[in-house]
């Protein structure tokens, strides 16, 4: 038997099985990159932008293709996939802006005495070889925002994606390729997790972009050692109602930013609090909101929630909610399950220690959290291991501002909901959310050093 059999999340057919590349594969892939070194070296500026701009035209020009191979091997609906698609073009697309405008700054050494009539030269230069590894959930639109600005510096890439992603890896890097990205440039493996942690360890790496997990992330930087390490994890992030705010446009944030992807989003909308006064007028709203939602055939261009994207994963979320029913409390709608299919469900009187809400759940479900004052909301909403992002729907802009400092997240987005993106926008976490910062302009500064020039 194969070491990785591809399962499609929805009809559990067989897409393809394959063995991991082992030690030797990531070796050779490695010293491919290493001589790359020098095809990055002698490229300008301008031709990387080039090669860039034609694979945001590819994906444009694949983009049914790719959409419908994400769909059969993660289960995310097809409206959803050509979303991240659409985005994919426009990270390559910013990707190539950004790598025309890698500017550096001349410094003056006379700020201090002694004057030395000297002038610094700052300018940044690629790490060398960046290690992307990559989760299940944007596999195409995740990858290209580590393999577009790794580039765009001037790097050599060691691509590894989830292993449940393998096609659409496969047709992103030939994009590359036909593209203009040498395969010296651009390698692509799927190794057994011993050597990935070689790949990782491995003193010709230079850096390690991930996005994933927590346990994905200590295991990374275990075997890492001395190395950069660029990580987007894990995400609990609030959805806050104030009595003022508006509450249709709430209710549109908490559908699309947690119901849709079936909630697999580090940014999705995973709890959800809302002051005392809009509760109910809130609650009857998302209730008719979520009824009206279409669950089922992730191909179907109507449905709005597929299937997780493995059995464990439909497990782990359909006990957390029992889990939360056994603790007392009361589901409003959903709690319903077809194979990996979970129907949105919205449910409240969760208990904050249950691990529905006090873990990162990954699945279609909004816990409902009333409260009464801006206090009682900050420390409910900090109360996390996890500080990635928020969304608050208010009219008060003093309130926005006291929440953007109170809050511990990366970002808070005023009037939408915490699973705000725009590829170009600085994107990233505190405490076990990550360290570092992507989105395109501040992932190329992450994957380069500055070198000085004093003359
Ligand atoms: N901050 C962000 O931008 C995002 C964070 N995530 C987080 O990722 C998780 C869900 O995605 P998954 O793919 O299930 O995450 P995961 O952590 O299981 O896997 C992510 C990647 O890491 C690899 N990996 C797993 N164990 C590893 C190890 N010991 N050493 C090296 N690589 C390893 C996997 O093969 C995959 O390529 C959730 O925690 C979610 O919050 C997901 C998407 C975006
Ligand atoms: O929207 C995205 O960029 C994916 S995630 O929200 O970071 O999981």
């Amino acid at each position: 038997m194969a070491d990785y059999q591809i399962i499609n999340p929805f009809g559990g057919d067989l897409i393809e099985e394959y063995d991991f590349a082992g030690r030797e594969a990531v070796d050779c892939a490695i010293d491919r990159l290493v001589e790359g070194r020098a095809v990055q070296a002698a490229m300008p500026a301008w031709q990387r932008s080039d090669i860039l701009m034609r694979l945001s035209g590819l994906l444009r020009e694949h983009a049914d293709h790719l959409a419908r191979l994400i769909t059969a091997e993660t289960g995310k609906t097809i409206s959803d996939s050509r979303v991240e698609i659409e985005r994919a073009c426009n990270t390559a697309l910013a990707s190539a802006m950004e790598a025309r405008a890698i500017t550096g700054e001349a410094l003056d050494s006379d700020a201090y005495p002694p004057q030395r009539e000297r002038i610094g030269v700052v300018l940044w230069k690629p790490l060398g070889t960046v290690m992307c590894i990559t989760p299940f959930n944007f596999p195409v639109n995740i990858a290209v925002h580590k393999i577009g600005p790794a580039f765009a510096a001037g790097n050599t890439i060691l691509f590894k994606p989830g292993p449940q992603n393998k096609r659409s890896a496969e047709f992103l890097v030939d994009l590359c390729y036909r593209a203009g990205m040498d395969p010296g440039v651009l390698q692509m493996l799927i190794p057994d997790i011993p050597a990935t942690s070689h790949a990782v360890a491995h003193p010709q790496v230079h850096a390690i972009n991930f996005t994933g997990g927590t346990a994905a992330a200590n295991a990374i930087a275990a075997a890492a050692g001395y190395k950069k390490l660029l990580f987007e994890l894990g995400g609990n992030d609030p959805l806050i109602v104030m009595e003022d705010g508006d509450l249709e446009g709430a209710v549109h944030a908490a559908i699309n930013q947690r119901f849709a992807t079936a909630g697999q989003r580090c940014t999705a909308a995973k709890r959800v609090f809302v002051q005392r006064g809009v509760y109910e007028a809130f609650t009857a709203r998302l209730l008719d909101a979520t009824t009206s939602l279409k669950v089922g055939d992730p191909m179907d261009e109507e449905t709005f929630v597929g299937p997780l994207i493995h059995t464990a994963a439909a497990d782990e979320v359909h006990g957390r909610i029992a889990d939360a029913v056994a603790r007392g409390a009361r589901v409003l709608s959903g709690h319903r399950r077809e194979g990996n299919i979970l129907w949105p469900t919205v449910i409240e009187d969760v208990p904050d220690d249950a691990p529905l809400v006090a873990d990162e759940t990954f699945g279609p479900v909004i816990p409902l959290r009333p409260f009464d004052t801006v206090d009682e909301l900050v420390t409910l909403a900090n109360d996390s291991p996890f500080g990635l992002q928020a969304g608050v729907f208010t009219r008060d802009l003093s309130l926005a501002r006291s929440l953007f400092n109170r809050l511990d997240v990366g970002l808070l987005a005023v009037n939408d909901g915490p699973g705000f993106r725009a590829e170009h926008f600085p994107f990233g976490g505190v405490k076990e959310s990550g360290v570092g910062r992507e989105g395109v302009r501040y992932a190329i500064r992450e994957m380069s050093f500055q070198k000085t020039l004093v003359i």
